[in-house]
């Protein structure tokens, strides 16, 4: 298979970024290669890591974190090399990992203060913060709980409080809104979009929505890759012309999804099925041209270079 092209974003290139991974890859034990020669200049702002499960997002978010080394490439913080020196950017970072976990007979403030003190904040100004932080969260009410106790999502606030300890400069937030109901998603999503004014926010995902309307800047990812980066105009534009509706009976969606991207399906109240489809040309002489989404621009991308689940239908 070729490779696919790597879009530099020039708005990148100048002032020199913060942080930098050159051409990073990652082979696990057994030879399984999450990173595959991935290159990201990043300064201030938020960028959405946008890519689907296995995609390598995970591994990234662990290698600009420290927590895991490349096994081969470069990540440079402020200019030094990060891997020969990582406190440079362990001191300035705030990471939410995947899999998160807390003591659970520990109440969110205990947890808090015993992370503080583990990354060395003075207890005093930790006391305060972690008060700000969990207001800022919206867990005030709960402080006197142990977290054994707390939702899913709840804990997720926890750990969204804890990558703030230290008003980091650079903040890496693996799959966030996991376990986040709607209004805590947006809330959330707008927390980061605040902080992203003046820190390095690197935010990833594999639900669209999460970053559509937060990112000015999306790398899509898939097979340890980078497909494309841009903000959402320049990736809706790769889709221009390409996406069409069309409406065909049940019996006939296995044989349309056998051939084209099918993006979205809806069952029409007369029983049949509206199928939106990525196509080079009209797939079909009824079919209608459509305005590309972020959701198309994504699977439009993604698609090609990995088998991916088919979406259910939506009644
Ligand atoms: N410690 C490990 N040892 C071996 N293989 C691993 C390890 N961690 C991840 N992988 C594999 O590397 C690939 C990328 O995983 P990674 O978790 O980085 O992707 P992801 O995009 O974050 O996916 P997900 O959202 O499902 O976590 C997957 O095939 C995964 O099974």
């Amino acid at each position: 298979m070729s490779r696919p092209e790597i879009h530099a974003d020039p708005r990148h290139t100048d002032p020199p970024p913060l942080l930098e991974l050159t051409d990073v890859s990652k082979v696990y034990r057994g030879g399984k290669r999450a990173v595959d020669g991935l290159s990201l200049r990043l300064g201030p702002g938020l960028l959405g890591l946008l890519g689907p499960n296995g995609a390598g997002k995970s591994s990234l978010m662990r290698i600009v974190a420290t927590v895991t080394r490349p096994t081969t490439g470069r990540l440079t913080y402020r200019g030094a090399d990060a891997l020969a020196r990582p406190e440079l950017l362990r001191r300035e970072l705030g990471f939410l990992p995947q899999d998160f976990g807390v003591h659970p007979q520990l109440t969110a403030r205990e947890f808090l203060a015993y992370l503080a003190a583990a990354k060395g904040l003075p207890a005093r100004s930790a006391r305060a913060r972690i008060d700000e932080l969990l207001a800022l969260v919206n867990l005030t009410e709960a402080v006197r709980r142990p977290l054994g106790a707390y939702s899913g999502g709840m804990l997720r606030r926890v750990g969204i409080a804890q990558a703030l300890l230290g008003d980091p400069r650079v903040i890496v937030v693996d799959e966030p809104t996991a376990g986040l109901d709607p209004e805590e998603r947006v809330r959330f999503r707008n927390l980061l979009s605040a902080l992203a004014e003046d820190r390095v926010v690197l935010l990833s995902t594999h639900i669209v929505s999460d970053v559509e309307s937060v990112a000015g800047d999306i790398a899509v990812v898939a097979g340890g890759r980078l497909l494309r980066r841009g903000s959402p105009e320049e990736l809706l534009g790769g889709q221009a012309g390409r996406v069409w509706e069309v409406l065909v009976d049940p019996g006939a969606v296995a044989a349309v999804q056998a051939r084209y991207v099918v993006s979205r399906m809806v069952r029409t109240g007369d029983g049949r099925v509206r199928l939106r489809l990525l196509a080079d040309g009209p797939p079909f002489a009824d079919a209608v041209p459509v305005a590309p989404d972020l959701e198309d621009a994504y699977l439009g991308l993604v698609r090609p270079a990995v088998a991916n689940d088919r979406p259910e239908v939506r009644r």
